[in-house]
């Protein structure tokens, strides 16, 4: 059977700096994999790459065995949803942020499970009303999501989503996810730079250094035992860096 997704040989360059350098990686099951590395070595570029918001300049993606270049854009991004950092709100309230999706691909609205992610992700509170460019960033970044959900992707991109939560938004949001994928069957691709949640949440890690791919790992060996030195600075460095940002 054909792998869910193939990364073939993927090079991009903004002007004359190389983003990425052949990243070549698949995805043979449905599963939660965390895409880590240092600031600055091509993981959102990737996740772009991926939904094609971005076009790579050499390399293939294919999916359940078609290339990218065989398949509609709009329906490959039916598939592959991208949840960046920056939740994007279209105009209007919180209801036509959720109903969107419905309108765009014209399938029913599924209220039920609206208000299911809404109350799971600590939202129940939210007026659905309410004017989307009001919401907080942590409300935006939640609603962005639930927004993504519904249209029930295979595969989610999910760039740093928790970043402007608090802790328990942030395990609300975890639980979710983590619920979500076992029950749909669905395959995360998740940038994050808090280890923990890493450790908590990945079945794999891909380990990405100037663009290339330097590790594919299972979650609890990578961090047990991650086999690239650069892998291992990287893991001790991370909460140093977090850590200086209090100073
Ligand atoms: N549209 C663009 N034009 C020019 N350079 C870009 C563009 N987008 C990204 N870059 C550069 O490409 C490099 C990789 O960026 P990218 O956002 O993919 O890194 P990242 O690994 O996700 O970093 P971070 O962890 O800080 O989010 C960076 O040096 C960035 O400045």
């Amino acid at each position: 059977m054909a792998n869910i997704l193939e990364m073939n040989q993927l090079r991009k360059r903004y002007l004359d700096k190389i983003i990425l350098d052949g990243f070549t990686a698949q995805i043979t099951r449905p599963e939660i994999i965390s895409l880590l590395g240092k600031s600055g070595q091509g993981k959102s570029t990737l996740l772009r790459i991926l939904c094609r918001l971005e076009a790579q300049d050499e390399g293939e993606t294919i999916l359940h065995g078609h290339s990218y270049l065989t398949v509609d854009p709009k329906e490959w991004r039916k598939k592959i949803c991208y949840v960046s950092q920056q939740s994007y709100m279209l105009p209007g309230s919180v209801e036509d942020n959720l109903r969107t999706v419905s309108q765009l691909h014209k399938t029913p609205f599924d209220m039920q499970l609206a208000r299911e992610l809404m109350i799971s992700l600590n939202l129940d509170y939210l007026d659905w009303g309410k004017k989307s460019i009001d919401l907080s960033g942590g409300e935006k970044q939640r609603v962005a999501l639930v927004r993504t959900l519904l249209l029930k992707p295979e595969i989610l991109l999910l760039d740093e989503v928790t970043a402007s939560l608090d802790m328990q938004s942030k395990h609300a949001v975890e639980k979710v996810l983590q619920d979500w994928q076992e029950q749909e069957g669905a395959t995360f691709i998740w940038i994050t730079h808090d280890i923990e949640q890493a450790q908590r949440m990945s079945h794999r890690v891909w380990f990405i250094e100037e663009g290339s791919l330097l590790e594919d790992s299972d979650g609890r060996e990578f961090f047990e035992n991650p086999s690239t030195v650069s892998a291992r600075n990287y893991l001790q460095r991370v909460p140093q860096e977090e850590s200086s940002c209090l100073i």
